[in-house]
């Protein structure tokens, strides 16, 4: 079978044939679920139980506020499961009806590989195979967990994001190996469930990569919340009577009920043999991509996980669009620019940044002022009783420009987008804080005065 174009994955992929396309033939190759990993394992189920773990929070804060709550609080795990992915499983069911459904559009069920540049074979889960190929090629296959081989080796079972979501029960205890998204995300979902949580990271702080000011508040709030194994990975594992025992570097172990790995992600480059098709990878196995989306192979574009681009879904789609936009129109091509791709996590308390670390300013040798406040420095800060949440804003000494913001407390993923426009329409900072009304008392209030006390 032969197409103008051949869409590899349909998680942000899917997003590419809209109805500008309609006199093309399109053929979109899936092996699992329609809507991918944001809809069926990542950002949506994830981000869904995580706001049930914050009302769980929220009732058991509730006693600090005068409000008796009597009793440990905790919600129930399969009602919580059962709500989430009847919708979840609904809308991924329906986005697969719609394009079977659209007359231009061929669904083709199976595992996709390249056997030339322009040409893929297409295996079923019978086994039966049907080779295709396009005039051009969007490849947007995402990525997959990565288990450390000190668990597999040792044959134990552990879950990954793939799977943990729709278990039966939150485990009595739960060691989640790893400190940063997927890790402090469900270490405070099954916090919540009432799950003895233990985090091991070879690190020196959870969450590593961002701020230091952020990392540092981090990981000493939840200190107390978790069992925290710093500087430590599993070296050894095996079941015994009373659960699986792990082994770690500094010779301690910790046995758990249930073990999660969320140590990163790799591309999907390797399955869809990117190679057979002579497709540019870098030294991880991201296919290599310019700021049109394109490979070096003519006529094949990449977006998303799959690409060595920041894997976020927002950043998924921005690139879906930038290839939608330059399949129609090549000669008036679309840029993709990630220079300035805010991030939320979505953990207690919630973080959210966006541009340069004070680190990264440092290294770079930038001179920038800085300014930090806490939320409870702020009147709605008194309101929400907050005694941890902290802003952080990096501007640049000479322009006046924001280079980087940080934030870490209630509503953070929704505050940064304040600092997000700001940068992206190159608002100075003093502007910033002097020419808006900032509505009193709310929590953004709390970026005024982080910027009218920029040293
Ligand atoms: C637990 C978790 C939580 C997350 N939370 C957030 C969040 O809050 N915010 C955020 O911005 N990002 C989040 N992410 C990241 C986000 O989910 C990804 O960046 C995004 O979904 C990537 O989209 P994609 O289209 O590149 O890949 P995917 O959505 O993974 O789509 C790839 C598709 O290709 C299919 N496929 C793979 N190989 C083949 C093949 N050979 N043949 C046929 N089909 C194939 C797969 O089945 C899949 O459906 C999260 C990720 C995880 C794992
Ligand atoms: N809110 C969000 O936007 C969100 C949420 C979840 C996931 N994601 C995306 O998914 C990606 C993958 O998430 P992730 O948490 O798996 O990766 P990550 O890169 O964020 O964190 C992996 C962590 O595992 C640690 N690690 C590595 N090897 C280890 C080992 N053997 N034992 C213990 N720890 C080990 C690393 O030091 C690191 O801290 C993220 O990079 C992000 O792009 C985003």
């Amino acid at each position: 079978m032969h197409f103008d174009i051949v869409v590899i994955g349909a998680g942000s992929g899917n997003m590419i044939a809209d109805s500008r396309f309609a006199d093309k033939s399109v053929a979109i190759v899936e092996e699992a679920s329609f809507g991918g990993t944001c809809l069926n394992v990542g950002c949506i189920p994830s981000k869904m139980y995580a706001h049930t773990a914050d009302l769980v929070d929220a009732v058991s804060d509730a006693p600090r506020f005068g409000i008796p709550a009597d009793g440990a609080v905790s919600a129930n795990w399969v009602q919580v499961r059962d709500r989430i992915f009847d919708q979840l499983d609904r809308d991924a069911r329906d986005a697969r009806r719609g394009r079977e459904d659209t007359p231009n559009i061929t669904v083709l069920t199976g595992t996709a590989a390249f056997v030339a540049p322009k040409s893929l074979t297409v295996t079923s889960g019978d086994g039966s195979t049907t080779d295709i190929s396009g005039d051009r090629i969007v490849v947007a296959a995402g990525s997959r967990p990565v288990v450390p081989d000190a668990l597999s080796q040792a044959g134990i079972d552990c879950h990954t994001s793939d799977s943990i979501m729709r278990v039966d029960a939150a485990p009595r205890r739960l060691a989640v190996l790893g400190g940063g998204y997927i890790g402090v995300e469900f270490a405070h979902v099954f916090r919540s469930f009432g799950s003895s949580v233990t985090v091991i990271e070879p690190s020196d702080t959870l969450l590593s990569g961002h701020d230091h000011t952020i990392t540092t508040t981090f990981t000493n709030t939840v200190a107390s919340h978790y069992d925290l194994r710093l500087r430590n990975s599993v070296t050894d594992a095996h079941r015994a009577d009373d659960g699986i025992v792990l082994s770690l570097d500094d010779g301690s172990t910790v046995t758990v009920d249930m073990v999660l790995a969320a140590t990163g992600r790799t591309p999907n480059s390797d399955r869809l043999a990117c190679a057979a098709a002579g497709i540019d990878l870098d030294d991880t196995g991201h296919v290599v991509i310019d700021a049109q989306q394109r490979t070096n192979i003519d006529g094949i574009f990449a977006l998303g996980d799959i690409c060595a681009s920041v894997p976020l879904k927002h950043v998924a789609n921005r690139e879906a669009k930038v290839v939608a936009d330059n399949l129609l129109d090549p000669d008036q091509p679309s840029i993709m620019d990630d220079d300035l791709v805010p991030s939320a996590v979505f953990t207690d308390p919630q973080i959210a940044s966006i541009g340069k670390t004070e680190q990264q300013l440092k290294d770079a040798g930038t001179a920038y002022k800085i300014g930090v406040k806490k939320y409870s420095d702020v009147a709605f800060g008194w309101a929400l009783q907050d005694e941890t949440g902290v802003c952080k804003i990096l501007v640049d000494r000479d322009t006046d420009r924001i280079l980087g913001a940080h934030i870490l407390g209630p509503q953070a993923a929704t505050l940064i987008h304040i600092l997000s426009v700001a940068m992206q329409f190159d608002i100075p900072a003093t502007q910033l804080a002097a020419r808006p009304f900032w509505t009193h008392p709310t929590l953004p209030e709390l970026i005024e005065n982080t910027l009218l006390e920029l040293d």
